[in-house]
């Protein structure tokens, strides 16, 4: 066997040698012809093959170039001695890349490859519809000859993936909103966009730790979901209903979702479509890996639709209810959504068109929504965001003054603990006396507790004769604000009602 390999190694040596004669020797016409057949030789005995990708393919940029660009670039800065270092439009992040003729391994299912980045002179040029790069750049993949097939069937479309990958999370994700109603910009585009740079994470977010874990293990399941959603034959999408107090962070907790995610966020004002058609187009223009939002759905649907709806009893097959009375079933033909149009948005065969898309509706009243619009498949999860709770109140006290339990006085943690459920007070409210105390902890501590024991006090006052607390409350509501209350607006304590409480 030994003997074999030996012979084999002289052998490709002597052919290399009359490779480099011929050159010398045979004028060019006839060198061409000799130095392909011996290159022929020569692959007929080495185990190795050969693929090479050119930086640009004709005269259009070669995709997978780019995309073998990238995917090298996470193993080359970690191993490689030269980077070359490049920071794409729209990025904040830098990417490392294979410096000119240098070579890494990768491997992939256990097969080993080589990467060669080639760069050459390019010659002068003759003619060009587009000019052309002074250099011609290219990788040379080497392979064995027996993996060809893996490397052919699945290895280049997990470099495309994660090629994908690594740009999308070297790009700043964007806001985009349809709040120039209805116009296109100059790509034919409806949505606008603006950077997101939203600090809320889940970390920053105050919730029950186990509640902020499911959540966090749904939208991880979700994402790497792709399988699953195939092989159940199900669109690969998820819905989120987030109810709750206003100030309780449902807003918070979508830029939480998008930054865990690094997705987009589409933040659709309902109130500037103005039909079913527009709800689709905007739809079919926003891309995968993205969080479509809707804030405040009871307020922007069609509410003439809605209020006749809540008259009859609510009923998910009652044709009604489904096309929103006095339109016909999935087109309304007037100008303004319908719940049948919002119902397909979020679950009808368009709703497919893309894929790995969330959408988050949120709500003070999730009383007031229709219960098709609430159905699993739809809104896949109902989240309460509530009060502060005690383990809230500690996430916010961390954030917020860097103190944990270990910091805080005994006696202040029990009382904090003790009052906090019953306080009713919402994160926003809590993060306020906070921030406004921020340079003397103690104090905001101190100040906290205070106003938690005011909101206690008031809410056991209520509790016991609820009718003159609720007389009060509806008199000062009167003066304050002509409009329709809420239970969660009388619960929200007015900076008066608080000064009054302290004189008392
Ligand atoms: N759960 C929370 N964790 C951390 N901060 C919070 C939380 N809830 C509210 N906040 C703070 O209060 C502010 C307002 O919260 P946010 O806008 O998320 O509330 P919301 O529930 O969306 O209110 P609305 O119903 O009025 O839209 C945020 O900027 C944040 O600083
Ligand atoms: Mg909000």
């Amino acid at each position: 066997m030994k003997e074999y390999w030996t012979s084999l190694a002289s052998l490709l040596g002597v052919l290399a040698f009359c490779q480099s004669l011929l050159q010398v020797i045979f004028p060019p016409e006839l060198r061409f012809a000799s130095l392909k057949f011996l290159n022929r030789v020569f692959q007929l005995f080495s185990s190795y093959c050969y693929f090479d990708i050119t930086e640009i393919d004709g005269v259009n940029t070669n995709e997978l170039y780019n995309a073998v660009q990238l995917y090298l670039s996470s193993s080359v800065s970690i191993t490689g001695n030269r980077l070359s270092l490049t920071r794409a439009l729209n990025s904040s992040a830098i990417t490392c890349g294979l410096s000119n003729n240098d070579s890494i391994v990768d491997t992939f299912n256990g097969v080993m490859v080589l990467w060669e980045h080639v760069v050459t002179q390019r010659q002068a040029q003759t003619f060009s519809w587009r000019p052309l790069p002074d250099e011609k750049r290219g990788f040379t993949l080497r392979v064995k000859k027996k993996d060809k097939p893996l490397i052919l069937d699945s290895y280049l479309d997990y470099i495309m993936e994660k090629a994908n990958e690594i740009r999308r999370l070297n790009q700043d994700r964007l806001l985009y909103t349809n709040s120039r109603g209805g116009s296109l910009d100059s790509r034919g585009h409806p949505w606008e966009s603006v950077p997101f740079k939203h600090p809320s994470t889940f970390d920053t977010l105050a919730m029950d730790p186990v509640k902020k874990k499911e959540i966090m293990d749904d939208l991880k399941d979700f994402a790497s979901g792709q399988l699953f959603y195939q092989k159940t034959g199900r669109a690969w999408k998820r819905g989120y209903l987030l109810y709750g107090p206003p100030g309780t962070g449902k807003s918070s907790m979508i830029a939480a979702m998008a930054n865990f995610l690094s997705y987009d966020i589409y933040d659709l004002e309902l109130t500037e479509v103005h039909n079913n058609s527009e709800l689709r187009k905007l739809l079919m223009k926003t891309s995968s890996k993205s969080i479509i939002v809707i804030e405040d759905i009871d307020c922007s649907i069609n509410l003439t639709n809605r209020k006749k709806n809540s008259q009859s009893t609510k009923n998910y097959y009652d044709p009604e209810v489904r096309c929103g009375s006095g339109s016909v079933c999935g087109e309304d033909g007037g100008n303004s959504i319908t719940l049948s149009g919002l119902l397909n948005f979020t679950d009808g065969l368009w709703s497919c068109c893309g894929s790995e898309r969330i959408f988050v509706f949120t709500t003070n009243h999730i009383e007031k929504l229709d219960p098709a619009l609430l159905r699993s498949g739809r809104m896949d999860m109902h989240i309460y965001m509530s009060y502060c709770s005690y383990p809230s109140l500690m996430i916010l006290l961390k954030n917020y003054l860097e103190y944990d339990e270990a910091k805080l006085n005994d006696v202040i943690l029990k009382e904090l603990e003790e009052v906090v459920e019953k306080a009713n007070m919402t994160p926003a409210d809590v993060s306020e006396v906070l921030i406004k105390n921020r340079r003397d902890k103690d104090k905001a501590v101190r100040e906290l507790l205070e106003a938690l024991k005011i909101r206690a006090g008031r809410n056991l006052k209520r509790e016991k004769n609820p009718n003159e607390v609720e007389e009060e409350e509806q008199e000062k509501r009167a003066l304050e604000s002509p409009k329709e209350g809420s239970e969660f607006e009388a619960e929200t304590c007015s900076k008066e009602e608080e000064e009054e409480e302290k004189m008392k």
